[in-house]
């Protein structure tokens, strides 16, 4: 990986910006002021000067755009700027008038903090938030109270409508889907139409279900979906939520193929919408930042986890503040890759400094994944974001929407499965115009992935490694080229060995242990084409147990996944879950 410059160059400058103000696109002076003031947000995106004039006429709106080119603002500040013109001005007990529905408790937080700034000036716009993990009652008492903008994870929204009677909702006007795409994936499909039915809000509705009828405010509802990848569901959800929608930064070839023309005879020709020009687009189906560099690494299997040491190590070694974000496809994996980084010192048996110990890699290590208690995941959250240097591992729970701050690399340890997780994935650098690495691991039985990509249109170069493992030093050997593949490489191989003694404690191996059956599990749960380039057949699973630092015979652990795979069936047919579903709910 390069190292980057931080900074965008003037030419990337204007591939961001747009060159007007945000005054200029029909915002109130007094929110410019505060986006400056409270955001440092000087001048408008170009998705943002797309979408703003638009959202603000009242079309329902469906953006598609890269990740990190600011479409949270896109949608919040035309909603305060109505909300703020109300006259008289709304009151706690006119309820919620804006609702924005996210898939994750982090994004929940993420742009609550957002509107808690920007709403500094407007006391009596009142932000809140209700999410899955968090206090019902106290939410009840907020709800109670009155909240004007409120974020919402589906599932426990849909608790409050049913059963929170002193929620008022019916002066709403807005419904916003943020990574709607993801809200449809983690399952939620149901519990959307359901509250889509609550509110009134599904096309063809009857007049009488319409939330707009009771309100005191005459306002006809808008509704508006953003995502930086869009498929099939998502044209569903357009279809069962949006009128006559705006579509905003998607290729005509695309508009075509979710087919919203003819079903919601959408006004796709707008001017506005075409002559803006969407940011760092490099593929007709994905949207990519441009000052990304990608790459991938071929390992085999059982040389996984000395590779993957290596290069943090060599990444937080080699740059005074590096920021990485590294995912993994369970909650377990992530939970025994914490601990060993954590805790795993290598001392190199000969050459200076053989008698101190050391952490192998260097760096503030946190997690981040579903199974966590509330509290602590919005720690390691809160924390990450704050930090300069650190590394942080989590499952795709980190993959939609989150902003960390100046993160230089996304390293993709575990496959993303479908290119749309890539996308999102790889998203969380690079944010808007700064630059950023990320790197794929790959077997060699995998390497069709990269034809998967590149059917999006996304191509990758491969990374130096041997380069990489050359440079550690191996005292008392030399870099020999005899060996054949990566695993027989000495660093790798001496790397190899200390992993395994180190795992051999009896904790970290029920950490090993359950981190092998979770991600062989895990591996057995792609689909359709997908299915052929990840086969658990091809998989030796004794080289997965090494990739866990595992001596134990792939029968032995093999075993336990047998049970374990058995009491989840089990579990499954008890409570009546679909497998797709109790898989992609676990991030
Ligand atoms: N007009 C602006 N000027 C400066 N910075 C901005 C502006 N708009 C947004 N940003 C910053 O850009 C970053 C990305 O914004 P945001 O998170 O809204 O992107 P996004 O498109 O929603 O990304 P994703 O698709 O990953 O959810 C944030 O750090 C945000 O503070």
């Amino acid at each position: 990986m390069v190292a980057a410059k931080r900074k965008p160059t003037e030419t990337e400058e204007s591939d961001i910006f747009a060159p007007c103000s945000f005054s200029s696109l029909g915002l109130h002076t007094t929110l410019c002021e505060q986006l400056e003031e409270r955001l440092g947000f000087k001048a408008p995106t170009l998705v943002q000067a797309q979408a703003i004039p638009v959202v603000l006429s009242g079309s329902h709106v469906l953006v598609n755009a890269a990740t990190g080119t600011g479409k949270t603002v896109a949608y919040l500040a035309p909603v305060i700027h109505h909300l703020h013109l109300y006259h008289p001005r709304i009151q706690r007990s006119d309820g919620t008038f804006a609702l924005v529905l996210v898939p994750t408790r982090e994004l929940c937080l993420q742009v609550h903090e957002i509107l808690h700034k920007v709403l500094h000036r407007f006391h009596w716009i009142v932000p809140g938030y209700v999410m899955g993990g968090e206090n019902r009652s106290k939410e009840k008492a907020r709800l109670r109270k009155g909240i004007s903008i409120l974020v919402a994870t589906p599932g426990r929204l849909l608790d409050h409508l049913k059963n929170t009677s002193s929620f008022v909702h019916t002066n709403l006007r807005w419904i916003i889907f943020d990574e709607a795409d993801r809200i449809l994936e983690l399952g939620f499909g149901k519990e959307i139409e359901e509250i889509l039915d609550f509110l009134g809000s599904r096309q063809h509705a009857s007049a009488a279900k319409n939330g707009a009828v009771t309100s005191k405010f005459e306002f006809p509802r808008q509704n508006l979906l953003l995502s930086a990848t869009l498929n099939e569901k998502v044209n569903h959800l357009a279809k069962m939520s949006l009128e006559k929608p705006v579509m905003i930064g998607m290729p005509e070839k695309k508009r075509q193929s979710i087919a919203l023309h003819e079903h919601l005879g959408s006004d796709t020709d707008d001017d506005d919408t075409q002559t803006v020009k969407a940011t760092g687009s490099v593929s007709e189906d994905y949207r990519l930042p441009a000052q990304l560099t990608q790459k991938y690494v071929k390992v085999p299997c059982n040389a996984r986890l000395a590779v993957l040491l290596s290069i943090l190590k060599y990444l937080f070694e080699r740059e005074s503040s590096e920021k990485i974000v590294l995912f993994f496809s369970t909650c377990d994996a992530v939970d025994f890759h914490y601990s060993l980084l954590s805790e795993f010192q290598f001392k190199p048996s000969s050459g200076p400094g053989a008698e101190l110990k050391q952490r192998f890699v260097n760096c503030k290590t946190f997690r981040l994944h579903g199974n966590m208690e509330q509290e602590d995941r919005r720690s390691a959250f809160e924390t990450f974001k704050r930090e300069k240097s650190a590394l942080l591992l989590s499952t795709d729970v980190c993959a939609r929407g989150l902003d960390f701050p100046k993160v230089k690399c996304i390293i993709q340890y575990d496959s993303p499965g479908e290119a749309t997780e890539y996308v999102h994935r790889v998203g969380r650098t690079a944010r808007l115009g700064e630059r950023g690495d990320s790197l794929l691991f790959l077997q060699p039985i995998e390497m069709d992935y990269l034809k998967e990509l590149e059917k999006h249109g996304v191509s990758l170069a491969e990374f130096p490694l041997l380069k990489i493992l050359d440079s550690f030093p191996l005292y008392g050997h030399k870099h020999v080229r005899k060996f054949v593949s990566i695993d027989a490489h000495p660093w790798v191989m001496s790397l190899q060995k200390a992993l395994e003694a180190f795992t051999d404690k009896p904790d970290m191996k029920t950490l090993a242990k359950n981190a092998f059956c979770s991600w062989v599990r895990a591996y057995t749960a792609h689909r359709g084409e997908l299915k052929r380039i990840f086969m658990v057949k091809k998989l030796h699973l004794g080289h997965v147990a090494k990739s866990f630092a595992l001596k134990d015979q792939p029968s032995l652990v093999g075993k336990s996944f047998h049970n374990q795979e058995k009491k989840r069936k089990r579990g499954e047919k008890q409570k009546g879950l679909s497998r797709k579903r109790k898989v992609s709910r676990k991030t």
